[in-house]
């Protein structure tokens, strides 16, 4: 499954058939994958090279350095630090649901610099002082970026009243820096653990750039199995579809689902060791007040909402109930009437009673 490189700068600065071309090409491109890559999306490539710069020297810092600045597991956005084998992503996919498999990454979280509600955690020591201000601007980058995307799909289905760029405000976006240390192959080939496991995102679409190691893996649909998205030219953006898009469509596009695995050329070998590997996802959210309902645009009468009106930060809560694994008890009552699919539901209902 081919994934098309599209370029972001056809659509920022030119002709109107241009823009109109572009818009349409990222539609279609959602449409059909799940995902689409960027050029020319804005970011330099010493931008690109100074992230991953601040990236490890947040990470090469002592363990208890990081976690004063602990992330507080839960039904919540996450801010600051979270050690490794912490989240379990794969329980997130409907099928994998059963499987307890915690990811082998340590990540580090950040929301709006003015987040009051969720407030940010930054490292105080005198070694990172420039890490925040870089990763704020970052952050307001990627925000430009995402909006101007959200844009680009109001274009593509001709939707004049600017109603899906207001749907992502005020900014509630998670923007993760995530290390994944070195790690036998004989060890993630066991499938006891994972480096992530197959997912989808909660929000819109998600930013993300990844280093040179390789592992990236998407699903492509029509042959039902996962392909190596390679890191052939790490300057590149690569846009997923996440949960919103589909709940705001109505169903119309599928969320990508993606995973990080073993890295193809060592995949099957045995006695090699994985190296470290590091990735930037600006995981874009829909203001935090906003619904995750279908837009107008994507009900009718023929059409009914398969998806009900509940608040992005609600839809978020119950999302990251599951991966801190807080769905089997209190959480999963809450919550459950936000499971959609009935196929998903009964899954959910069976996973509860063998737990119980
Ligand atoms: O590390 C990667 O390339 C993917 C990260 C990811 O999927 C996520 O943070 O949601
Ligand atoms: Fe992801």
């Amino acid at each position: 499954m081919a994934v098309p490189t599209l370029d972001f700068s056809k659509f920022i600065s030119g002709t109107p058939e241009e823009r109109k071309q572009f818009a349409l090409d990222l539609l279609d491109s959602f449409e059909r994958t799940g995902f689409a890559k960027l050029k020319n999306h804005t970011f330099s490539n010493d931008q690109l090279r100074e992230l991953f710069h601040w990236g490890h020297s947040f990470f090469n810092q002592p363990l208890e350095v990081k976690n004063a600045i602990p992330n507080e597991p839960g039904p919540r956005p996450m801010r600051g630090y979270t050690p490794w084998r912490v989240e379990e992503v794969g329980k997130l996919h409907h099928e994998e649901r059963v499987r307890i498999m915690k990811d082998s990454k340590e990540h580090f979280d950040q929301g709006p610099s003015d987040d009051v509600e969720f407030p940010n955690k930054w490292p105080t020591d005198s070694s990172l002082a420039g890490f925040r201000p870089f990763m704020e601007a970052f952050y307001q980058q990627c925000n430009d970026v995402c909006l101007t995307l959200m844009h680009a799909l109001e274009v593509a289905w001709d939707i004049d009243d600017g109603s899906l760029v207001a749907r992502c405000a005020p900014s509630a976006t998670d923007m993760r820096l995530t290390h994944y240390p070195e790690i036998a192959v004989d060890e993630l080939q066991t499938g006891r653990t994972t480096r992530i496991a197959p997912h989808t995102d909660f929000g819109p679409i998600t930013l993300l750039f990844q280093d040179s190691t390789g592992g990236l893996e998407i699903e492509d649909r029509r042959a039902n199995a996962f392909v190596p998205l390679p890191p052939t030219d790490t300057t590149e953006m690569i846009l997923n579809v996440g949960d919103t898009l589909t709940r705001w469509t109505n169903g119309r596009i599928t969320g990508g689902v993606h995973q990080v695995a073993v890295p193809e050329a060592m995949r099957g070998k045995s006695g090699l060791i994985i190296p470290s590997r590091m990735s930037m996802a600006y995981l874009f959210k829909a203001g935090r007040d906003t619904s995750v309902g279908p837009l107008p645009k994507f009900v009718s009468a023929k059409e009914p909402a398969i998806y009900p009106d509940i608040t992005a930060l609600e839809f978020q809560r119950w999302r990251n109930s599951i991966v801190y694994n807080l769905d089997k008890e209190e959480d999963s009552v809450k919550y459950n009437g936000h499971v959609d699919k009935p196929a998903a539901a009964a899954g959910l209902q069976q996973v509860q009673a063998i737990r119980a």
